[in-house]
């Protein structure tokens, strides 16, 4: 539905994004992820419409949104990371003068502003001045404001950032309502805050695409780096270290950690911890070797990150 072919931009002399490549598809949620400076601000200011790239194009079902600006505009709702929210109004009048400027009917208009002032939750606080909102309720009205008049193609500039963790849960699940009916491009730093509600991943570093995933392979990704702690007893040091690699299989590997209270501790690493589990509950027993703890290591989307940069 999307495709970006080639997108370049310069500030002058300095290189933003080069080269950029990608695709979305309809329903998709896609995370646009990169470190401060990566130039993800830049992609999103370019198919907003706010900013004209360097080079390469982006299109909309195959229509370039630069011969198109206001087709392209029509079907995208955006929330930058400082919404231009106006203090002075209510969150009711803002949202029907924002839907006055997307030319939504009249006689539609004030059920399409019901609808998303339910489906982000502000209704209690409809009524009430926006130089009066907490954060976590200016992003809120900010969504509404994307999403209003329920355009095909929602983008978020950062939508979580400087929220509280409660607030991020709300905003997270409010992303995720709208997979399917929306096509979402999220752009964000916090990686791990964000890495369930979404599809697909797009990796960018110093204003290049690094690396595509979906959120299958990056889950693959995340049991390939993810360790596990064994602790195990019932017999001498030496024993449990040759048991430990009678346990492996493939490219599997073991370290030893040390020892604990009553227990050998090894670190296993394995492309395939269903059959490692098996392997190892199965030879305990018949070794009369005793599992006293097996833990998975946690591995953030950080740590994935940083490897495909
Ligand atoms: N108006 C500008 N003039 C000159 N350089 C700019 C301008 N806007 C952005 N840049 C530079 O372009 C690069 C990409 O910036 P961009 O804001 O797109 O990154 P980002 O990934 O959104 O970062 P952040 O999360 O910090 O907003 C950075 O090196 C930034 O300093």
């Amino acid at each position: 539905m999307i495709q970006v072919s080639n997108l370049s931009k310069f500030y002058g002399e300095k290189r933003a994004i080069s080269g950029l490549n990608f695709k979305l598809e309809k329903g998709e949620i896609v995370g646009l992820l990169g470190l401060n400076g990566a130039g993800k601000t830049t992609t999103i200011r370019i198919l907003t419409g706010y900013l004209i790239p360097s080079a390469g194009d982006a299109s909309i079902d195959g229509k370039s949104i630069f011969d198109f600006p206001l087709e392209a505009k029509q079907k995208i709702g955006y929330l930058p990371e400082t919404p231009p929210l106006y203090e002075d109004m209510t969150i009711s009048e803002y949202l029907q003068f924002v839907g006055r400027i997307k030319k939504i009917e009249d006689s539609k208009l004030n059920s399409e502003i019901e609808k998303v002032i339910e489906k982000t939750n502000l209704i209690h606080v409809k009524d009430k001045l926006i130089g009066t909102l907490s954060l976590g309720y200016r992003k809120r009205v900010g969504i509404a404001q994307a999403i209003l008049g329920d355009p095909e193609i929602v983008i978020m500039d950062e939508p979580i950032s400087g929220l509280d963790p409660k607030q991020i849960v709300e905003i997270r699940s409010l992303i995720g309502s709208l997979a399917g009916n929306h096509t979402v491009l999220i752009s964000s730093h916090i990686l791990t805050e964000i890495y369930k509600t979404c599809d697909k991943f797009l990796f960018i570093h110093k204003g290049s695409l690094k690396q595509e995933l979906s959120l299958s392979r990056l889950e693959e990704e995340m049991n390939r780096l993810a360790g596990w702690e064994v602790g195990l007893s019932g017999k001498p040091k030496e024993e449990l270290v040759q048991f430990m690699k009678t346990v492996l299989s493939g490219n599997d590997t073991v370290t030893e950690m040390g020892t604990g209270k009553e227990e050998e501790m090894f670190l296993v690493r394995t492309t395939n911890p269903k059959q490692f589990k098996e392997s190892l509950f199965s030879k305990a027993l018949s070794s009369g070797i005793q599992i006293e703890s097996l833990k998975k290591q946690e591995v953030s989307l950080e740590q994935i990150f940083m490897e495909k940069i």
